[in-house]
């Protein structure tokens, strides 16, 4: 079986691969194919042509994207429209081109309206309006959803996509403006630990809430959704064979946070907060209980996976740290 993981330098990707070099080590036959950026750019619609009617995977997992936090979105709309558009277009459609029958995208869950009800159930999908930080972003992966949707219908390819919550862990991005909040506090506080700063400053008011997956659990979700049997599958997302939320069923203001990743970085100084910077989606709280009737449920915690993910942290070099 030949797998291409689309993004396996990324943190999801990388969690993927892992997985599946495990299973091979194991004894499985399987066939791992990666790219790097460098090599292989997937808005190029010819290279990823070329790469599919050679390569011809059985299996393709796309967790590459053009993917930041609050303030990369909010800085760079329109590479993060274009970029993840032309990523998606071209893996997908040079896939089945390619005669590529199973397929498997990572999506976001900031696709949901700002203001829909808490928990978010996958049906609330296109019922309001988005949250304008991370709008391009989101119609960009509602594409996605939409491309597998409309390949599934018109080709009879089986196209799945997960819809991640906020994700943490082990080569996540740590630069210190482009990175997502949880990255970006541990490296803050870390610092601020390191040399006895009496004050750290968060952005936004800290009153935010949001939902933390390990990578681990992702990737494991992701393996698991991918493995289902089509008449599973399809029986929880008809009629669209559309998408499925993986989160850990529980969120946190983001000053809970930052008090909880200041505990375990060691710092005891004051947390400020800095109402000028912005807040972004109030909440957005994943209804995980389709999947849990599948028969997969998160499995690490908020507090020792952000343990381990800082024991992670001071094990790299710093210039191992991706800060992209
Ligand atoms: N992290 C999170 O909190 C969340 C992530 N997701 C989604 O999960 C998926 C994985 O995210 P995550 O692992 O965090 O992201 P990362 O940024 O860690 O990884 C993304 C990968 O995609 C690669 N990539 C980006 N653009 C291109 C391109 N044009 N051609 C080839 N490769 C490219 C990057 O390579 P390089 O770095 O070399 O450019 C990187 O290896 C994405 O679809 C993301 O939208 C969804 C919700 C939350
Ligand atoms: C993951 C998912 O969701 C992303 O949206 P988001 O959850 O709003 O992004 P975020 O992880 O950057 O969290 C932002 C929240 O956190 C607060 N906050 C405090 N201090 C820092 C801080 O230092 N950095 C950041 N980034 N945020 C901070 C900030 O004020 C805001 O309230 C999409 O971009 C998109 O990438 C997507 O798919």
């Amino acid at each position: 079986m030949r797998y291409y993981i689309a993004g396996h330098r990324g943190m999801v990707g990388g969690a993927i691969l892992r997985r599946l070099a495990a299973r091979q080590e194991a004894g499985e036959p399987l066939t791992l194919l990666t790219r790097t950026h460098a090599d292989l750019d997937l808005t190029d619609q010819v290279a990823v042509r070329d790469f599919m009617q050679t390569e011809r995977p059985d299996v393709v997992i796309l967790a590459a994207a053009k993917v930041g936090g609050i303030h990369a979105n909010n800085s760079y709309p329109a590479e993060f429209i274009y970029e993840n558009l032309m990523i998606e277009c071209n893996v997908i459609h040079q896939a089945y081109a390619a005669g590529v029958t199973r397929l498997l995208q990572l999506g976001s869950s900031c696709i949901y309206p700002r203001a829909v009800p808490q928990p978010m159930r996958e049906d609330a999908l296109l019922t309001g309006v988005l949250e304008p930080t991370n709008e391009p972003y989101a119609v960009a992966k509602i594409a996605g959803i939409k491309l597998c949707e409309s390949y599934n219908r018109q080709y009879g390819v089986d196209y799945r996509s997960v819809m991640p919550t906020n994700l943490y862990g082990p080569g996540d991005n740590f630069h210190p403006d482009n990175s997502h909040v949880l990255p970006a506090l541990m490296r803050r506080f870390h610092v601020a630990a390191r040399d006895g700063l009496d004050e750290v400053v968060i952005w936004g008011t800290g009153t935010p809430r949001r939902e933390f997956l390990h990578v681990d659990d992702m990737a494991e979700a992701s393996l698991f959704v991918l493995n289902l049997d089509a008449r599973t599958y399809g029986r929880e997302t008809q009629p669209m064979l559309s998408h499925i939320n993986v989160g850990s069923g529980e969120d946190i203001s983001i000053l809970d946070l930052a008090r909880l990743v200041a505990r375990i970085t060691g710092y005891t100084g004051r947390i400020a907060t800095d109402p000028d910077k912005p807040d972004g989606t109030p909440r957005k709280l994943m209804d995980v209980s389709r999947l849990a009737r599948l028969g997969w449920r998160a499995s690490i915690g908020l507090e020792q996976g952000i343990a381990e993910t800082y024991q992670w942290f001071l094990d790299q070099p710093a210039h191992m740290l991706r800060q992209g």
